[in-house]
């Protein structure tokens, strides 16, 4: 029996919302194929929740980076309710901080007072939208506003009829109106279009001066399929449609705000509201980044240009005092991370196709499996994407190691070498940097216990039959290695194996230039080499650099003899002087 209290957790206190009956539905044939017209909603919606509301600065700051990302609307307050919304709306006229390719927009209730401050906010402005709302739900009506509903149509039409007056008062100004319907997915949809019509005949929109239409989803009350067949049914059912502009302004009680704008401009409308990374009441208002990198990656101009998501991320934590998730789509530090060993497998090598692809036709499209997107779109580096920990594969740790350190180590090392990390995540309970998983690749594979150096090297080449004679120093004693063989490499691992009286197999050996060190370009580049061993049955792989590829590669076999616990010294035949 489950030990959580009951009492309180009593889903018959909630009722099913009901769908309406629609049997011609076109939307869910429909696909975005253009951005919509967006208006931010971050200085007032957003303000509006927040613990401490912006400050002027912030205001400012926010506003210059909606400006920057190419909002062409911005709702910038609610002038009416306090100073700082007031002289903000001022600030931004008065210094002319607004672009000429930009409008400002205010809200307002319904109320004289509060449209005609309103107004004294807006003079002097070149452009803007007066918003005007009123609310319509049964709940509203009844229990908010106790009116009929022809009381509160009758609040919609003197509110529009306020509106129109005062902008007459200030014709310099080049106005639009918008009205919103406030809780209209909770409102029955015939007395939504007759409300909206009533508005619509006071303002009298023409197709070439438009009235906007916000049909809200104050707060989010069914699934999204739902709210499309609301504005499919309102577009249908509105009067003068070419004469107006519909507006969708979700929220995300349901998690589902994006989806239900996506929904919305599938059945028919033409704006959408919302808030940079989705701040706003309660679960916040409908997520613009994320709409907008949706429609990007369909490969759909966005209209929006998210490039510097950096730059977005601090300026609205910064003034909105609210981190953002690291999950949180496109944008959280996260979102291009991969732990996992299958995802890192396969996100390297859908890379490398993709840089071969990309190199013949910048143009190519994205196939990254994991990757919806292209990181780099964003500001984000491929570093970010691949993340070391006790989940991750071979693949991961070997990319890093090329990443950052253009260690490419063949797949047999790969497959040696990844345990190692893979222990080391354990151990620490913790994600492993790149450069700690270089320094086990160093103490691992370069640089074993009894370390165990060449000296010189002399190197008789004949037809199929080379001789090499090394000096090594082992313990500060040299040591004479002598031997043939095919290649250096053979040669030198016949001379060891008759040196320790072990048998020695080369198995795999694999070498490449190293990149120079950063700001080092006229230095001689180094090598590494790679060799893989089998001694007396068992298999020791190890690797070593030099600027010479011979000392390098013969630094490898002795790396690989070392860590199988030979001691050199000890099988040493030729004794030379102490160094
Ligand atoms: C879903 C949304 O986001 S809507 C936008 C909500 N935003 C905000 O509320 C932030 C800004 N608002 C405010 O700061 C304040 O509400 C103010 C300053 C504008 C007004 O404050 P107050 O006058 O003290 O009124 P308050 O908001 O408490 O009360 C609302 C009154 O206006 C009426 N009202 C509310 N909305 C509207 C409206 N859209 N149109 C007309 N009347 C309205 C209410 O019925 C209530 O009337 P009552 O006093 O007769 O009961
Ligand atoms: C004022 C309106 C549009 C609003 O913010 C809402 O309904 O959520
Ligand atoms: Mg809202």
């Amino acid at each position: 029996m489950s030990t959580i209290a009951q009492a309180n957790f009593n889903h018959k206190k909630y009722r099913a919302y009901t769908p309406i009956k629609k049997i011609d539905r076109r939307w869910p044939d429909k696909v975005i194929d253009k951005a919509p017209q967006w208006c931010s909603v971050d200085l007032r919606d957003g303000n509006q929740a927040l613990i401490e509301p912006m400050n002027p600065s912030q205001k400012l700051e926010l506003f210059k980076l909606l400006v920057d990302v190419g909002f062409k609307e911005i709702e910038v307050g609610f002038p009416a309710a306090s100073a700082p919304d007031f002289d903000f709306v001022r600030q931004l006229i008065e210094q002319d901080l607004i672009p000429d390719d930009v409008t400002i927009q205010v809200l307002t209730q319904a109320r004289e007072p509060l449209i005609k401050r309103s107004f004294e906010a807006l003079k002097g402005a070149k452009k803007a939208i007066v918003h005007l709302y009123n609310s319509t739900s049964t709940v509203q009506r009844e229990q908010v506003f106790k009116k009929s509903r022809d009381e509160i149509k009758a609040i919609a039409i003197q509110g529009a009829e306020w509106v129109r007056d005062f902008s007459i008062t200030q014709p310099e100004t080049q106005w639009s109106f918008q009205y919103s319907p406030e809780s209209f997915t909770n409102t029955e949809m015939d007395y939504a279009v007759e409300i909206c019509d009533a508005v619509i005949s006071i303002w009298k929109p023409t197709p070439e001066h438009k009235v906007i239409i916000n049909l809200p989803a104050t707060v989010e009350a069914s699934t999204p399929n739902v709210y499309a067949d609301q504005i499919e049914w309102i577009g249908e059912n509105i009067s003068h449609r070419e004469s107006i502009t519909i507006s969708l302004h979700t929220h995300n009680d349901r998690g589902c705000g994006v989806a239900a704008a996506e929904l919305g401009v599938m059945a028919g409308a033409d704006r959408i509201e919302g808030t940079l990374l989705g701040n706003g009441e309660r679960t916040g208002n409908m997520d613009i980044v994320t709409m907008a990198m949706n429609i990007y990656s369909q490969g759909i101009d966005p209209q929006l240009n998210f490039s510097d998501m950096d730059r977005v991320i601090t300026t609205v934590e910064r003034c909105t005092q609210l981190a953002v998730h690291p999950r949180h789509a496109y944008a959280g530090e996260l979102v291009f991370a991969a732990f996992s060993g299958s995802h890192q497998d396969a996100i390297n090598k859908c890379m490398a196709i993709d840089e071969n692809k990309r190199a013949v036709d910048p143009e190519a499209h994205w196939e990254v499996a994991y990757l919806p997107i292209d990181p780099r779109d964003l500001g984000r580096t491929y570093q970010q994407v691949i993340r070391i920990n006790s989940q991750s594969g071979k693949g991961g740790v070997a990319y890093v190691l090329e990443q950052d350190y253009g260690v490419q180590m063949p797949r047999w090392m790969q497959v040696d070498f990844s345990p190692y990390v893979q222990e080391h995540a354990e151990n620490y309970e913790s994600e492993v940097s790149s450069a700690t998983i270089n320094n086990i690749f160093t103490e691992t594979y370069l640089a074993p216990d009894n370390k165990v150096t060449i000296d010189n090297y002399q190197l008789d080449r004949q037809a199929n039959n080379d001789r090499l004679q090394a000096i090594v120093i082992s313990n500060n004693t040299s040591v004479s290695i002598d031997g043939q063989g095919k290649g250096v490499l053979d040669a030198f691992v016949s001379g060891l194996s008759g040196l320790i009286k072990k048998e020695i197999t080369l198995i795999d050996y694999n070498e490449h230039a190293l990149p120079n060190k950063l700001g080092a370009e006229n230095e001689q580049s180094e090598a590494i080499a790679y060799v893989q061993l089998s001694i007396m049955g068992v298999r020791y792989c190890a690797a070593a650099k030099s600027l010479d590829i011979v000392n390098a590669s013969l630094q490898a076999v002795l790396n690989a003899v070392m860590r199988s616990g030979v001691n050199i010294n000890h099988h040493s035949t030729i004794k030379l002087a102490a160094v």
